[in-house]
């Protein structure tokens, strides 16, 4: 994902261009499932099976605390955002609601990011 960033010069744009895309995240109308770490005590088997958790309020905390001049943060950002998604696939039946849910928010993020960060 690094050689798609635009060269380390627009930094301080792609936080910002994080954070827009982070804020669209939260506020799709099927983000619900995503929003916070899922209760790992309460959903039998999600620790066993998903080996790192990782939801929008979590991916939003790593952005805050992320120094601009790490030229990391980009691509820790994409990678967390999808695996938001493979976790929900890998735990979510395609066709059960928190599966279609998943399958949404990865088709929107894939079209914004390419809107806004390539
Ligand atoms: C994200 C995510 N992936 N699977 C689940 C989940 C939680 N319980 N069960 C039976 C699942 N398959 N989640 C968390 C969904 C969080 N949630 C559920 C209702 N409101 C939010």
């Amino acid at each position: 994902c690094a050689k798609k960033a635009k060269p380390h010069k627009d930094d301080k744009k792609d936080l910002a261009t994080c954070r827009v895309l982070l804020a669209e995240l939260e506020t799709h109308q099927d983000a619900w499932p995503f929003l916070k770490p899922v209760d790992l005590k309460a959903v039998p088997g999600y620790r066993k099976v998903i080996k790192k958790p990782m939801d929008f309020s979590t991916i939003r905390e790593k952005l805050n605390n992320s120094q601009q001049n790490n030229e990391l943060f980009l691509c820790t950002f994409i990678i967390d955002v999808n695996l938001v998604f493979d976790n929900c696939e890998r735990f979510n039946e395609d066709d059960s609601e928190i599966g279609r849910a998943g399958h949404n928010m990865r088709r929107f993020f894939d079209k914004r990011w390419t809107e806004l960060l390539q």
